[in-house]
């Protein structure tokens, strides 16, 4: 029995493979490879030493998904394939509710038609309305996203959520995850962004490795302790991890099961620039500059239901995941490169 990853050529979808694979499950990755490379996937079979099978799919391809149903014997989905940049959301909002909508609903009436009703799905931290005051956010804080990115996550958690009120016998795990950062240990697979970071931690190590001047602070005026946003990093292997936890619940448990995955604990943006200058060696310029649109002061999770329900919780601190930021960086300065 195998588990498909949509989107496992990805960042997170290619740490998953790694943890499913050395737990002992078959891994099928389908993925278009509209912002990844298959190079990240021999690296996964390099890490592991087992193979996966691969297939190069678009979601919204239905004959090409159902190839691959046909002929893996599938136990469960994790569905990590989606586009993910905001400021790209806004400006193509019809590509962003297309792909990430359709390829949902695609992928899980394929899922249906081959009797395949376990889906673990990515969804983010987004889909929570900014709260009045800084406060842990728990699964039932209210929602309401504010970019079109973040309404997808939250029409594809809507969507799973009809399909289990139709049919109980669906097993579904919906994971917010917080703000997932740091490599594999090993340096060999990454987060490998195109063009220039969005994200702050692979902005600070492009900064580290010489590829960029200096970082930019968005906001020094933020009601935090020095000014700047507060986050909640996650390590993406602890990710990875609780990826398997929530496989195992639905695997014994079906059911509509929604988890945060966040350490719980938050950092602001020149405490990651501390910790990572620690680990790295290396001193970051920075400049402080207005706040970007859209940002809020501190974002965190309350990570207790993911403890209780998965017996999950993150293990890997600060230190370590800008250590392994660095490594991944610092290994492959190009990322993948521009091969494939
Ligand atoms: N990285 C984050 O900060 C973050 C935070 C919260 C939630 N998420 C969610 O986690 C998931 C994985 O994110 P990531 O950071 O690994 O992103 P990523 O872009 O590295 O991985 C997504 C993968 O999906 C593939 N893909 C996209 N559309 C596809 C389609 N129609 N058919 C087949 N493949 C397709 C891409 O080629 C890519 O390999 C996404 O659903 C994202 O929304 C990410
Ligand atoms: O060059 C940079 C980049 C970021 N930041 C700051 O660093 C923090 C973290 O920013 P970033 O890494 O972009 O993460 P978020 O803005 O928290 O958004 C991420 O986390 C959300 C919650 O999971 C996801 O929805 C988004 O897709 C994902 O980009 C924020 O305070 C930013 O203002 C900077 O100061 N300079």
């Amino acid at each position: 029995m195998a588990i498909i990853v949509t989107g496992g050529a990805g960042y997170i979808g290619s740490h998953t493979c790694v943890e499913l694979l050395n737990a002992g499950y078959d891994v099928v990755v389908v993925d278009n490879l509209s912002n990844s490379h298959r190079e990240a996937v021999r690296r996964v079979e390099e890490i592991t030493g087992r193979k996966v099978a691969f297939h190069e799919a678009d979601l919204l391809d239905k004959p090409a998904l159902e190839r691959v149903f046909r002929e893996h014997k599938v136990e469960a989905v994790i569905h990590f394939a989606a586009l993910k940049a905001v400021g790209e959301s806004v400006e193509m909002p019809l590509e962003y509710y297309w792909n990430n909508i359709a390829g949902t609903i695609q992928l899980c009436q394929t899922m249906r038609q081959f009797g395949v009703k376990k889906i673990v799905y990515s969804s983010s931290a987004t889909v929570y309305a900014v709260p009045d005051s800084p406060r842990p956010l728990t699964e039932d804080s209210p929602l309401g996203p504010i970019n079109p990115y973040g309404r997808t996550k939250w029409m594809g958690e809507l969507i799973l959520r009809d399909l289990h009120a139709a049919d109980p016998e669906w097993g579904i795990a919906v994971l917010r995850y917080f703000n997932p950062v740091g490599a594999h240990p090993s340096g060999r697979i990454g987060e490998d962004p195109e063009g220039i970071p969005n994200n702050l931690m692979p902005y600070i190590t492009q900064v580290a490795v010489g590829q960029r001047e200096r970082l930019n602070v968005f906001g020094g005026d933020y009601p935090t302790p020095d000014g700047t946003g507060v986050r909640d990093y996650i390590h993406v292997v602890d990710l990875a991890e609780g990826h398997l936890k929530a496989l195992d619940k639905i695997l014994t448990n079906p059911g509509y099961h929604v988890y945060n995955l966040g350490t719980g604990r938050g950092y602001s943006v020149l405490e990651v620039v501390a910790a990572f200058e620690r680990a790295s060696g290396r001193k970051i310029p920075y400049t402080i500059v207005g706040r970007r649109p859209g940002d809020t002061a501190v974002c965190y999770a309350d990570p207790s239901a993911a403890r209780d329900g998965l017996g999950w919780a993150a293990t890997r601190g600060i230190e370590e995941m800008c250590a392994d930021a660095w490594r991944w960086q610092r290994q492959n300065p190009e990322g993948y490169g521009n091969g494939e």
